[in-house]
């Protein structure tokens, strides 16, 4: 392990973690990553390797990693990720308020909307800035990681992400900037409600996306979403090559159709799954809340209702673990129990 003092530190070594940090760790970026016990056991024995999306492997051995449990007090990195799931960014902020000196910059590259604000509310004396990764990771063991989809990662624009953009494409990861990341994260959200989908279709997100039932039941809950975001006056960003709203008419058509307009959302590897599926088998706390619960949240800040997203909310709670629906059962299932409140 070097010496020099870490530039990065990465809170929550998992897939999204894991690949931003050892893509960065692999150009030369000094990366200090938090993990649990087990991770970071398996990291200091078998090292990292990250496999990027033309399958080369970036491998990082146990030497060149520097790790952790818990946020090391006295780090002073100029960058921190932090790449926990939403039920668990309020315990990270705790650590990081407590470990790292005041103004330093914590970049969140989670998914929902709601993130960052938990994250000014548990560590005020940061410098929070929101981020998106438009992409799949799937994490294949604690020690391997692989990117499975396309797209750019986002940042806030701030003379630190300005800085920091050179380092990030140096290490293949290529990042926008936006003024306006709430209408960034809005826009991913409605791709992220896919995540109960797949996670209830126990399908690979490929073979679930070339089902019509399954892009019909998504393109509803996104229809709904996308009229109660339209009903609060929330802006949307182009984080696709197709405007977001046009989405829901895509997913509707044939799918012969669907299968030569939607070239780009179908270039995924067959074995990716979204991060949802993931936590639902591993009997996780899901990010649900923050997705479909965050559409319901708004309509009812608007004295609007989303039924379907409300439905969907709650049979993630209440569907067993092991079993799965068919687009048939979850479109009844969503549409039965889908009244308001
Ligand atoms: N995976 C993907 O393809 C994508 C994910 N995202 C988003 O990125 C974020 C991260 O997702 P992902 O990487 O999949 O999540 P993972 O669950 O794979 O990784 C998070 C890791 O952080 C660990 N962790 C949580 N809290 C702490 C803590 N305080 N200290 C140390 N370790 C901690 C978790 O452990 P444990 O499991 O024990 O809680 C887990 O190992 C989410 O918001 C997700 O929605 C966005 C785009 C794509
Ligand atoms: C990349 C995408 C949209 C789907 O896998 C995702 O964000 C996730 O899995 O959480």
């Amino acid at each position: 392990m070097s010496g020099a003092a870490p530039e990065v530190l990465v809170l929550g070594a998992g897939a999204i973690g894991l690949y931003l940090g050892g893509r960065l760790a692999a150009s030369g970026v000094q990366v200090h990553f938090v993990g649990r016990p087990r991770v970071v056991e398996a990291l200091r024995h078998r090292g990292l390797s990250c496999v990027g999306l033309d399958g080369q492997i970036k491998r990082l051995e146990p030497t060149k990693l520097r790790l952790s449990t818990e946020v090391p007090p006295g780090i002073d990195p100029a960058l921190c990720l932090l790449t926990v799931k939403g039920p668990h960014t309020e315990a990270a902020a705790g650590q990081l308020a407590a470990a790292l000196p005041a103004g330093n910059v914590v970049l969140s590259m989670q998914n929902g909307v709601d993130n960052l604000a938990r994250l000014q509310r548990g560590a005020p004396r940061l410098a929070a800035l929101a981020g998106m990764v438009p992409f799949n990771v799937v994490q294949i063991s604690e020690c391997e990681v692989r990117q499975t989809t396309d797209g750019h990662l986002a940042a806030q624009q701030h003379p630190l992400t300005q800085a920091w953009k050179p380092r990030f494409e140096e290490a293949g990861l290529s990042l926008r900037l936006y003024e306006d990341m709430r209408a960034v994260q809005w826009a991913k959200l409605i791709l992220n409600l896919n995540n109960p989908v797949n996670a209830l279709s126990g399908l690979p997100l490929r073979e679930q996306l070339l089902n019509r039932g399954f892009r019909q039941v998504l393109a509803d809950l996104q229809g709904e979403a996308l009229r109660v975001i339209d009903a609060a006056g929330l802006p949307l960003a182009r984080v696709t090559p197709l405007p977001t709203a046009w989405i829901p008419r895509l997913l509707r058509l044939p799918t012969p159709l669907f299968r030569l307009l939607a070239s780009a959302m179908l270039r995924i590897r067959p074995d990716a799954r979204s991060s949802m599926y993931d936590d639902r088998q591993a009997g996780r706390p899901t990010e649900i809340h923050d997705l479909c619960g965050a559409v319901v949240r708004l309509a009812q800040h608007h004295g609007q209702s989303a039924p379907l997203n409300q439905s969907m909310l709650r049979l993630i709670e209440q569907t067993a673990q092991q079993s799965f629906l068919t687009a048939e059962q979850l479109q009844a299932a969503l549409h039965e129990s889908g009244s308001p409140g």
